[in-house]
């Protein structure tokens, strides 16, 4: 599985007008689109790959997926009319634009992107819950996502912080657009058979955004340099005995919460 993508893969193929699925095996299905939607639309299947209720995503990618961000007015022509984005940022600030359909009960692992973002659900009921950036703490990250799977019976032997992860939770219906302000955690469950489009825009000048990020999801490119210069900094003290590494990283973080933390947070 890609761990740059949320929730299960899905590509669309514009010119066979197939999909691509990757399967937990790691092995690549095609699927005609009208076939996808239809096995998106049913709880259990009669046609299936692995088993009679595997769930269906399409999350659509650009021309060539390793270097071109999905606009879903570029790569589904047919619906540009009638796709009309709300107009709260700039022409050049746009990003891409994701079409997303899911089965029912198909849930999305909580994750953030570095953009802002509109969800835009079109059909379907969608639940939608939301964590605080300044609870990235609690939520046992690896990489952009959390390893907090269960977020409503959460395992709290193995994560007990998580308990103190404050929820915000809404439910999208058709017509309804969400705000997802960049790096604020998400994790969605598709109660019913679902559509919806997402745009996600660039609200930092471009040059801070990494140029080879397709899904929206690359830490700005400061950022990644930081987390390296940071393990560079790690491996150098690990030079040191263990009670001198010890007191030397105390330091190091109180010199990082003095230099680096928000005022404007506490
Ligand atoms: O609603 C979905 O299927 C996924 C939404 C999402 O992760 C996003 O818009 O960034
Ligand atoms: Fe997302």
């Amino acid at each position: 599985m890609d761990t740059r993508l949320p929730g299960p893969r899905g590509r669309s193929e514009r010119g066979q007008g197939a999909c691509c699925l990757r399967g937990p095996d790691g092995l690549h299905q095609t699927l005609p689109f009208d076939k996808l939607v239809q096995r998106a639309t049913e709880e259990k299947h009669k046609e299936f790959f692995i088993s009679e209720d595997e769930k269906y995503y399409l999350r659509s990618l650009g021309e060539d997926p390793r270097k071109d961000v999905a606009d879903i007015r570029k790569q589904f022509p047919l619906l540009e009319e009638d796709i009309k984005f709300p107009k709260f940022f700039k022409e050049e600030q746009f990003f891409s634009s994701v079409f997303r359909i899911s089965s029912p009960g198909l849930q999305l692992w909580t994750h953030y992107d570095v953009m802002d973002n509109f969800l835009i659900q079109v059909t379907g009921k969608k639940r939608v819950v939301l964590f605080s950036p300044r609870d990235a703490q609690y939520l046992y990250l690896a990489g952009t996502k959390s390893e907090v799977l269960d977020i409503d019976n959460p395992d709290l032997t193995k994560y007990p912080l998580f308990a103190k992860a404050r929820r915000y939770e809404c439910s999208l219906e058709a017509g309804d657009v969400l705000f997802i302000p960049a790096l604020w955690f998400h994790n969605v469950i598709s109660e019913e058979f679902g559509v919806g489009v997402n745009v996600f825009w660039k609200h930092l000048p471009p040059e801070c955004y990494d140029k080879t990020d397709t899904y929206g999801n690359k830490d700005p490119t400061a950022a990644s340099r930081a987390a390296q210069i940071l393990d560079r900094a790690l491996k150098t003290l690990s030079e040191l005995p263990e009670e001198y590494r010890d007191f030397y990283a105390r330091r190091m973080v109180l010199h990082i919460q003095d230099r680096a933390y928000s005022k404007n947070f506490e």
